[in-house]
């Protein structure tokens, strides 16, 4: 894995965003996995910044959402279909039918196997971007999650339903069930990106990284990509016992990327 430390979270989000970027830049119909939660918001307002100012175009880009809540529909507020239409869809050039999101509503038992037949028809994930929840989650794949599991139906968690509740008025349902890719479909993306800010993360940082492989962390499962970058700002990177060898490692990629420039010139 590598990992990447920055100042704060704009920084953060800035260089998500410019991997994004680089990503459509060099394959402008590449499948993206996009997630939901707050620490997306910033990379998100990048990237329509950056398209605004002509930067990037995302036409021929698909798009596929981690998870969705189960119970609420895409008009709903609080659903991940207007958040991903809110942020980012309704600012952008991406063609309404390349984007995809888990059904909440109806079958969800069909809908997570058509999600999955989706997911392949369009030739899989190239860069899939993540966050991280305070238990080690990534989409719902709650603690316990099996590291091969596919697109299903997922029980929150008391932590996430309490780190969740306020999004929802006082009285409001609160879904307590979702539809999630699984661990397994997530770590078919060629490359995963995941966004980690702020000292609440830090734990589950720390247990992603350096902690064993286990369902207890569903994120540690990532230690078995080859192509994962973690982006984390200082906060989130408290935790790790090995800081100073990553940052070496990056001053190291960033000489060698230099170096490869200087060969490439004529
Ligand atoms: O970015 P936040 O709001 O801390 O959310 C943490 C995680 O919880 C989820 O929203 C649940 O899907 C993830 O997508 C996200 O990475």
């Amino acid at each position: 894995m590598q990992v990447v430390i920055v100042a704060d979270a704009e920084a953060a989000a800035r260089t998500s965003a410019a991997i994004l970027i680089e990503q459509v830049s060099n394959k402008p119909d590449s499948v993206l996995g996009l997630a939901t939660g707050s620490t997306p918001l910033a990379v998100y307002a990048q990237l329509v910044a950056a398209y605004r100012r002509g930067a990037v175009s995302f036409a021929k880009v698909s798009t596929f959402n981690l998870d969705e809540y189960l119970g609420l529909n895409a008009e709903h507020p609080q659903s991940y279909h207007y958040y991903m239409h809110e942020h980012l869809f309704a600012h952008l050039d991406i063609p309404a039918q390349n984007s995809h999101l888990p059904q909440g509503w109806g079958d969800p038992w069909q809908a997570a196997a058509d999600y999955e037949n989706a997911i392949q028809a369009a030739g899989g994930i190239d860069l899939q971007l993540l966050g991280i929840g305070r238990n080690g989650h990534i989409g719902f794949n709650e603690p316990g999650s099996s590291l091969a599991s596919r697109t299903r139906i997922k029980a929150l968690t008391p932590a996430t339903l309490e780190d969740n509740q306020r999004f929802f008025a006082a009285g409001e349902f609160q879904p307590t069930l979702s539809i999630t890719m699984g661990i397994g479909t997530i770590l078919e993306a060629r490359k995963i990106l995941l966004l980690a800010t702020g000292a609440a993360k830090a734990e589950a940082v720390a247990a992603m990284v350096e902690g064993p492989v286990s369902a207890a962390c569903p994120a540690s499962a990532l230690q078995l990509h080859p192509q994962t970058i973690l982006v984390v700002d200082e906060a989130a990177a408290v935790g790790l016992q090995y800081v100073d060898y990553y940052r070496q490692a990056q001053r190291e990629q960033e000489r060698l990327l230099a170096q490869r420039g200087q060969y490439a010139q004529p």
